[in-house]
């Protein structure tokens, strides 16, 4: 069970653990969800953040678009194994089941691999719980079996990290493949705090209902130093040969030119005027 009073304590063994080298860099690099939501996306800056998510260091993991995109990605990325994510009920979560769930059928349908689906997260603060749950299930059941769905709890909002534990579960529960921290449209992201907090949630499950569970640190993860923290504190919490794409993503528009930059690549890989797509 979930001890709040231990978070103090990992973060200050993760901080000593967390190197901001190059080969950090490059395996965050490798678990990257390369990131583009904003309302001024076009065909050809997404074809840009795909080139780009080719990187001298390796590739990312995903791409992460609006719907209007996804097609583009697949497209773009062709046979480079980096997958095509897309966002649901973004970015308040607050539509009702069946549009949700329709909205998954017709990302599903343009060819996404992942969707990031906002949990009803002020449903759930306000107690309604199973107003939460039908949503992830009912998203979940629109992805069908075998697509990777994860779900974003949106952490920056929650009173405490007991909370924030407590929504992970339930996530998990209902089909979640990953617990991701935020949206990256509200004021606070992903914290040391919250990963700890959904870890441990991903960690318990495993343990009392044998369910698994990846984790997805997104919104305001900017440079090599803040990815190598949340990288060191899965190390810590889940065993040093845990964190894979199969089960640890970052979620980040900007990161990647500060990990490049980190392997020695400087702004090469940096289209003129991009960086912050
Ligand atoms: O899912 C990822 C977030 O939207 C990206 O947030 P960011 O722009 O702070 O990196």
């Amino acid at each position: 069970m979930f001890d709040i009073n231990t978070i103090p304590e990992i973060i200050e063994t993760a901080t000593k653990l967390a190197i901001a080298n190059e080969a950090s860099a490059k395996r965050a690099i490798s678990v990257l969800d390369l990131t583009s939501l904003n309302d001024d996306n076009t065909i050809e800056k997404i074809e840009a953040l795909c080139q780009r998510a080719q990187t001298p260091a390796g590739n990312t993991a995903a791409i992460c678009v609006y719907a209007p995109f996804i097609e583009t990605s697949w497209k773009t990325l062709g046979k480079s194994g980096i997958k095509t994510a897309t966002v649901v009920n973004f970015p308040k979560g607050d539509k009702a089941a069946q549009r949700v769930a329709d909205e998954t059928a017709d990302a599903v349908a343009a060819g996404a691999d992942e969707v990031d689906l906002v949990m009803p997260y002020q449903a759930f603060l306000a107690g309604d719980h199973d107003g939460s749950a039908e949503v992830i299930a009912a998203t979940r059941q629109a992805c069908g079996p075998f697509m990777t769905l994860k779900v974003i709890l949106e952490t920056g909002e929650y009173p405490d990290a007991k909370a924030i534990y407590d929504a992970a579960r339930l996530a998990i529960s209902n089909g979640a493949n990953f617990v991701k921290t935020s949206t990256g449209k509200v004021a606070t992201g992903a914290t040391p705090e919250a990963a700890i907090a959904m870890i441990a949630a991903i960690r318990d499950a495993k343990a009392e209902q044998n369910l698994d569970c990846g984790f997805k640190a997104s919104g305001g993860v900017r440079n090599t130093q803040d990815a190598a923290l949340y990288l060191a504190i899965a190390d810590h919490m889940m065993g040093a040969d845990w964190a894979t794409p199969a089960t640890f993503r970052f979620g980040a528009s900007s990161v990647l030119t500060d990990l490049l930059k980190t392997c020695g690549f400087g702004d090469s890989n940096t289209p003129s005027g991009a960086g912050n797509y």
